[in-house]
């Protein structure tokens, strides 16, 4: 089995501030690797490199693509990247606001994904958008409204079905369930681990949350100052942390 991505060596820096360095990894098929870390420790950083929307100082990041096989997304060219970002790729926000447009309905938000990738159809696109917020549990009679009518939650959950509507094969997620309420978020993450193991999707999740990456991730890695400390199967890691850091980070939280 080829991985999905591998990651080798990736740095980055903002001038004399290091946003990450020498980060390594790979991501299997069907896979969630979280990524943890305190504030600044670079998680946001090696997200954006990953998913290209930041341009790496060093390092490798090649993605199995269906098309032609495992190829450096670093050195592809920006329409390949784009077409990558809007098929096999999915990236969920922390702020649905900056996932989602705000001024257009329910319903073409999430159609606008699927036309983007070649639909025509409106009665198929619309059903597929029903059926898209049925999974994320929207009632399917609000498509037509607008998402700034909508809770933060329905509003997390409009922007994943916008992001899943194409069927991708590799999810980005920057704090997936940061700023609501803990109830909220217990539903959110069920709901996603829902999806993640019934489309069999592959995911990078940056979080601070502990008790995030305990739920949704298989394996984690530990980031402090730029630099992964620590990587391992999830319970592995939460259970008997090696690294100082890890062991302050897992003792800081009452219970995961
Ligand atoms: N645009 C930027 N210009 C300069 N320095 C930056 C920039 N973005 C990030 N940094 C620095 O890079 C380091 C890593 O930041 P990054 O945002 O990746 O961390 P993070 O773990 O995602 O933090 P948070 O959880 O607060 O988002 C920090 O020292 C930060 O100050």
């Amino acid at each position: 089995m080829t991985p999905l991505l591998e990651v080798r060596g990736l740095t980055k820096s903002y001038g004399r501030s290091l946003g990450c360095a020498e980060v390594s990894f790979d991501l299997w098929p069907g896979e969630v690797m979280g990524i943890v870390g305190e504030s600044g420790s670079g998680k946001s950083t090696l997200l954006n490199c990953l998913a290209g929307l930041l341009e790496p100082d060093a390092g490798e990041v090649i993605f199995d693509t269906r098309a032609d096989g495992p190829r450096d997304v670093l050195r592809m060219g920006e329409p390949e990247r784009r077409w990558l970002a809007r098929t096999d790729w999915a990236f969920v926000r922390q702020n649905p606001r900056d996932g989602l447009r705000m001024g257009v309905s329910a319903g073409a938000n999430v159609g606008e994904r699927l036309m983007a990738v070649g639909a025509r159809h409106y009665g198929d696109i619309r059903a597929r958008a029903t059926d898209w917020l049925r999974r994320v549990e929207i009632d399917p009679a609000r498509i037509d409204d607008r998402p700034r009518t909508f809770s933060g939650g329905m509003q997390q959950r409009l922007q994943i079905a916008r992001n899943l509507v194409t069927g991708p094969r590799l999810v980005f997620m920057d704090e997936p369930t940061g700023g609501l309420d803990v109830s909220v978020q217990a539903r959110l993450l069920d709901l996603l681990r829902g999806l993640v193991r019934d489309m069999g999707l592959s995911a990078v999740v940056v979080t601070h949350d502990l008790a995030v990456v305990r739920l949704l991730a298989h394996r984690i890695m530990v980031m402090k100052d730029g630099r992964v400390v620590e990587e391992g199967l999830t319970d592995q890691v939460l259970d008997d942390p090696r690294h100082p850091y890890t062991q302050l980070l897992v003792s800081s939280v009452l219970q995961v």
